[in-house]
């Protein structure tokens, strides 16, 4: 049995020995939701070319300076897609929103500050300056210049950066192949006293939402021959196996000899945890084999603090750019986590008139599953620490 911090770390150096996963390109319409394996600079600055920022006119300032009340002569449109000829002398462009500032123009007045009198454009406002109106090349960003990094989980926000840059494609991490196994004869049609598997859905969802392709498997019986199979079957397809169940000290509990007889040897078992006391990692060969509890939402807390964590290190997700980061607020409960166990704490954050409030979800115990959805986020308390109502905590949200 070790504490909660030295799994982690145990974990974590475990992950140093284990390469990154194989990379692949997708289209960038698939690209949503995997990791960048690549850095995407710009090739191209945006905006692309001086454009105007207004359906207005475009002009030399000093040529309407000189030009006064007769205003300048519109010499020609220009729409967005155009590309202008130079602007002549003494004269004005019609231009719209977007479109390129052509050669020798230094200004844009919007439509609505001028007139148009005899095929003239009059300033309503002596408001015209040098560059008014005009967003200059490389004004977001340079030829060059960073715009994603190696890491980076992908989203509808990277989509129009990577379209920009006229990526078709793009380099990302595979998804790693993930077998979730659940165990148990009250899973069986013909139980006497049947329960509905619940598990295998929960941490299928989860993973599929962290880019793994995820399968589920149900062994239906305490039979160890049965789990035999289902594991064997499962070291063949996958990268990665989570078993759910099976791993307590009741007589049915067959998951951590079936997994030993098949040569799995332990990183560590049991940690100093509530929910989540059993939890057992295995490595099978090169095969990490995270053994959760069976009771749903201590399968659903470990997962969270373990399972997404190794994931992401196998993509080399940066964590500070993605949506992990511990969120801070007042605590509305007091909890003393005993001597020798960390706790995970279903809470809820809510804004209350400007106060940032982390409230405890009640809860009964690691089966529950109804806490979940009520919950937003986890707070951690070490052992033998105490948290008082009042204070500042840090709430882990979870992943979704
Ligand atoms: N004598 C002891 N008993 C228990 C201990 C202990 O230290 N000593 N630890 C308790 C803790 S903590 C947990 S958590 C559970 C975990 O036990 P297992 O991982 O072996 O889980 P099972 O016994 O198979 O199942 C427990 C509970 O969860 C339900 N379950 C299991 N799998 C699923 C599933 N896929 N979907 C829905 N529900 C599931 C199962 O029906 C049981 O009700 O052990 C305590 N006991
Ligand atoms: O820790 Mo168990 O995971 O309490 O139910």
């Amino acid at each position: 049995m070790v504490a909660y911090d030295e799994a982690q770390a145990l974990l974590a150096a475990c992950m140093q020995n284990i390469p990154l996963l194989a990379t692949e390109f997708v289209s960038i319409s698939q690209a949503s939701g995997r990791v960048l394996a690549e850095d995407i600079r710009a090739v191209m600055p945006r905006p692309e070319a001086d454009i105007s920022a207004m359906d207005g006119y475009a002009f030399r300032c000093a040529d309407m300076e000189e030009a006064g009340s007769v205003g300048l002569p519109l010499a020609g449109q220009i729409a967005a897609g155009d590309a202008p000829p130079p602007l002549g002398k003494g004269v004005a462009y019609s231009i719209l929103t977007g479109a390129r500032i052509p050669a020798g123009a230094d200004c844009v007045v919007a439509q609505e500050r001028t007139s148009i009198t005899g095929g003239h454009v009059h300033l309503l406002e002596q408001n015209a300056r040098n560059g008014l109106n005009i967003r200059r090349s490389g004004e977001e960003f340079c030829k060059g210049d960073m715009l994603l990094e190696h890491g980076q989980k992908l989203d509808w926000r990277h989509l129009p950066l990577l379209a920009h840059q006229g990526k078709e494609q793009v380099s990302v991490y595979k998804r790693p192949k993930i077998c979730v196994v659940a165990n148990g004869a009250e899973f069986g049609a013909t139980a006497t006293d049947a329960r509905t598997e619940l598990n295998t859905q929960l941490l299928a969802t989860m993973l599929q939402s962290e880019g793994a392709l995820v399968t589920r498997y149900v062994c239906r019986s305490d039979s160890m021959e049965d789990l035999h199979k289902v594991l064997h079957q499962c070291a063949q397809e996958a990268d990665i196996l989570i078993t759910t169940g099976g791993i307590s000290v009741g007589q049915t509990d067959h998951v951590l000899p079936v997994l030993r007889q098949m040569g799995a040897k332990c990183l560590f078992r049991r940690v100093k945890m509530r929910p989540g006391k059993p939890i057992t990692v295995m490595q099978l060969g090169q095969k990490m084999v995270f053994c959760l509890p069976g009771n749903p939402g201590a399968a659903a807390i470990c997962a969270q603090l373990f399972v997404v964590l190794f994931l992401r290190g196998l993509v080399g997700e940066k964590q500070e750019k993605n949506a992990s980061m511990l969120i801070e607020g007042q605590s509305s409960f007091s909890y003393v986590a005993a001597s020798d166990t960390t706790c995970f704490l279903p809470v809820s954050f809510i804004e209350d008139k400007g106060e940032n409030l982390i409230n405890l979800v009640p809860s009964v115990g690691a089966s529950d599953i109804l806490c979940l959805t009520r919950a937003t986020g986890l707070v951690k308390i070490s052992a033998g620490q105490s948290l008082q109502a009042g204070e500042m905590c840090k709430m882990i949200p979870f992943a979704v």
